[in-house]
């Protein structure tokens, strides 16, 4: 899995505190990218010392994760997560940018859905204020008008490409991400509702007002905030 910001001790912490706040019977909701995957690891362990939990993946990469850590795995059609755990870009009071995987849109679905939300991080996902570029999943078909929605809007698309295959990046969903920069947010509520209408926009990665509580990791302790 991909790593990206702060250290691995960092994810680690982070991702296996939250981890600690699943219990027996629960559904949860499981994320996607490297310090998520710290927490599906120490679930896993913990599933193999006799929890009994369900897991919801929220991307083929954290579906894979689960089933090779020994997750038994459920779907929304059949459960509620009573709590999902999933990493982030950046955070600002409690709001985050995601989609760094371009997992975003089934994790809004799945972390939205969730009784309480978990948001795992290293110390240098944190900002005063998001300024990190947006990623926006967009139906194939509509990339150039919502390219085109978004400069008006005031932002900057650009195409998100693929590392090990010519052209873009194809979303478990097969749909492209154009990844647009908006400077620093000082309402990012209003970007969020702006994107979300906007003809071809699958969903976007600014995730305002959904997370319950943020777990953060240094090379030495964790910190929680709750919202
Ligand atoms: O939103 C995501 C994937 O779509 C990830 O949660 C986000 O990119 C953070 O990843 P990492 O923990 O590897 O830094």
């Amino acid at each position: 899995m991909k790593s990206t910001g702060g250290s691995d001790a960092a994810k680690r912490r982070a991702g296996e505190a939250a981890a600690e706040q699943v219990v027996d019977g629960m559904v949860v909701g499981l994320g996607t990218g490297s310090t998520t995957a710290y927490a599906i690891r120490a679930l896993g362990r913990a599933v193999e010392a006799g929890l009994d939990i369900r897991g919801i993946p929220t991307s083929f990469q954290s579906r894979a994760l689960a089933r090779e850590v020994g997750i038994p795995l459920t779907t929304l059609d059949d459960a509620t997560p009573d709590v999902a755990i999933d990493g982030a870009d950046q955070v600002a009071d409690g709001d985050l940018v995601k989609g760094g995987g371009a997992a975003h849109a089934r994790e809004k679905v799945v972390d939205a859905a969730a009784d309480r939300f978990l948001v795992v991080a290293d110390e240098s996902k944190r900002a005063d204020r998001l300024d990190h570029s947006i990623p926006v999943e967009v139906l194939p078909a509509a990339a150039t008008t919502v390219e085109a929605a978004v400069r008006d809007l005031g932002g900057d698309p650009t195409l998100r490409l693929a590392e090990r295959k010519d052209g873009p990046v194809v979303t478990d969903n097969g749909n492209l991400v154009l990844d647009c920069a908006f400077g620093a947010l000082d309402a990012p509520g209003d970007l969020a509702t702006r994107l979300s209408a906007l003809p071809g926009c699958v969903e976007h990665g600014l995730f305002v007002g959904l997370a319950d509580e943020l777990y953060v990791g240094d090379d030495e302790d964790v910190t929680v905030e709750r919202y």
